[in-house]
């Protein structure tokens, strides 16, 4: 279960305050796979960044009472002076698994070749994000976040690979995906919510999430 529990989280500019939350309450159940509609520029990344820990409240707590996973796409646990050997291995570690497990996993994956043995900083954009991708998929989480549908990377083989893996994992887990376009969450969504004015609505369908958010989008 995910909690939030009286969140606030605003930005200054410099001109202005830009609310993302104003005092939310919310939780997700495991199970309850749930869709988050927002227009762009609302704050869709720093909300799935705060339930994944990355960034905190500026008021409110937020309760994590099983394993929720960093962001889909997220690449700023890899070291960059470390190999994606060293990489994986640590942080095989960090979450009590077989370090040899996931080493031998994500080799397979991310089919990098020799670069799997070099340090993260000479890798391309593109093998970075295979890395970071085969490692989530290596680790088992019982809510898995997704910003904005799947990220794609610019090899085909690893898309459809990865893809398949992906599909089949978060059909059987919890997935909390946030998107500006109803599409994108209509296949894992069991339950749907709108962000909007620092709230976030719950509804029990995403056909009701999305009438509020046609609503207010196109008036
Ligand atoms: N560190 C920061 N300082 C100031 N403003 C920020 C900061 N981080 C985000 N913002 C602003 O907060 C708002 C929400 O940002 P966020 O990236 O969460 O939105 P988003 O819905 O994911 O955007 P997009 O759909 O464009 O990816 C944006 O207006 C953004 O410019």
């Amino acid at each position: 279960m995910l909690e939030f529990v009286n969140v606030s989280k605003s930005f200054w500019t410099g001109k202005q305050r830009k609310v993302i939350l104003d005092r939310a309450s919310f939780r997700v159940d495991i199970g309850n796979s749930l869709g988050i509609l927002a227009p762009n520029g609302t704050g869709k990344t720093t909300l799935i960044n705060m339930m994944a820990g990355l960034e905190k409240p500026d008021e409110g707590e937020i309760h994590r009472m099983c394993r929720i996973s960093f962001p889909l796409g997220f690449m700023g646990g890899l070291v960059n002076r470390h190999t994606g050997r060293e990489n994986v291995r640590y942080i095989a570690r960090l979450y009590s698994l077989d370090p040899d497990y996931i080493e031998a996993f994500c080799r397979w994956l991310c089919d990098i070749d020799e670069y799997f043995d070099m340090p993260v900083g000479t890798y391309s954009a593109g093998m970075r994000a295979r890395l970071a991708f085969s490692l989530l998929l290596s680790l088992e989480f019982d809510m898995y976040l997704i910003d904005e549908g799947m990220p794609q990377t610019t090899d085909p083989i690893f898309n459809r690979k990865a893809g398949d893996l992906l599909r089949s994992r978060l059909e059987s887990t919890t997935v909390i995906i946030v998107s500006h376009q109803a599409e994108t969450l209509q296949k894992f969504a069991k339950s749907a919510a709108v962000l909007m004015n620092g709230q976030l609505h719950m509804f029990d369908t995403l056909e009701e999430a999305k009438q509020l958010y046609d609503y207010e989008t196109q008036g």
